[in-house]
């Protein structure tokens, strides 16, 4: 509401340091509300986006509270798995140094983009839009969420004093727009594959300047996904509790399939084999992860505690697995 926009526009924002947003370790679980909405902010400002682009601050109050209220209550994809996800990409920019590959426009946008990538999840995946024949899959016959997702992000943007964007020259507004676009349409888990693939023959062949358009489209595309599933990188006792929020999310989709659809749900969403989840964490980790934070690491070092961090609590699942 406006009042709430002006609270927060007055509010004393918290240093980065307060919120622990340098840290590969950062979790939300003690934070208000208002705090993820001051952390929102301080991210911004930490990163000088406020001054160069000419963002007016109670514009960008505004929109932070918009963002926010367009994500469901639902256990998993909510606002604090945005915010868990943009603190993630700050924490990769800046203590693991990528910002140097990075023009001040694409800090914008991948901030914007992960901060928007999972707006209005209804916690159940783009499978289950098809299965079900949701109007967002006939809107959508690929990348169905990611697309709604983008959409959402644009339909707030046009909103009344949301424009974050409102001060970038046309040829600026553009640029963050595709950035954005991309960005959010590259966190369709399906699409990492094909990624990951690319970016490897790139790094095999020695690739260093990532200015290219295409390059930096795709390296984009893999912090993209690695700021996504960075909550299988965090400290065991977070993770453990992250771990249960997805498996309860899978699983009400799981109910859903077979309340609506009378269909059997696969595993990993059927709670009937809940106790099979240790082994799922494992594959999920070996499958998507590792290989993700490995190759992602290999090239830039700083962001190892991604991999490290991943490892551990592999070997905590595989334990609980035995
Ligand atoms: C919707 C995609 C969510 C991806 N994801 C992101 C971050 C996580 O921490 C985790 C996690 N701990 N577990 C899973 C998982 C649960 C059951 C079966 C297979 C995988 C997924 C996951
Ligand atoms: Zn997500």
């Amino acid at each position: 509401s406006g009042e709430d926009t002006i609270k927060l526009a007055q509010d004393i924002i918290p240093t980065a340091e307060t919120y622990n947003l340098y840290s590969f370790q950062f979790h939300d679980f003690d934070l208000s509300d208002e705090d993820t909405c001051r952390a929102t902010l301080r991210m911004f400002l930490q990163c000088n986006l406020v001054e160069k682009f000419h963002i007016p601050y109670d514009v960008l109050c505004r929109w932070t509270l918009s963002v926010k209220k367009n994500y469901r209550p639902v256990k998993y994809h909510n606002w604090r798995h945005a915010l868990n996800v943009a603190q993630t990409m700050f924490a990769m920019l800046k203590t693991g140094k990528m910002e140097r590959f990075m023009s001040d426009l694409e800090i914008l946008g991948l901030l914007v983009a992960c901060l928007c990538h999972d707006l209005d999840h209804r916690g159940t995946n783009n499978a289950f839009q098809t299965k079900t024949e949701s109007p967002l899959a006939i809107l959508y016959t690929t990348s169905t969420m990611e697309h709604h997702h983008f959409d959402q992000c644009v339909m707030i943007l046009n909103s009344e004093s949301n424009n974050i964007f409102q001060a970038l020259s046309p040829c600026d507004y553009k640029n963050v727009m595709r950035v954005v676009e991309t960005a959010i349409l590259s966190t369709d888990l399906a699409m990492y594959f094909k990624k990951k693939s690319k970016f490897l023959e790139l790094v095999d062949n020695g690739e260093f300047d990532w200015q290219s358009q295409e390059k930096k489209e795709l390296l984009c595309g893999m912090m993209m996904t690695a700021c996504d599933v960075s909550a299988i990188a965090k400290p065991w006792e977070v993770q453990h509790k992250v771990a249960k929020l997805v498996a309860d999310e899978f699983f009400d989709q799981g109910d859903l399939e077979k309340l609506q659809l009378n269909q059997q749900p696969m595993a990993m969403m059927d709670r009937e084999k809940k106790d099979e989840l240790p082994q799922m964490q494992v594959g999920f980790i070996d499958m998507i992860c590792l290989p993700l934070y490995r190759v992602l690491s290999d090239t830039f070092p700083w962001i190892q505690p991604l991999y490290t961090g991943t490892l551990d609590n592999r070997n905590r699942w595989q334990d609980l697995a035995e």
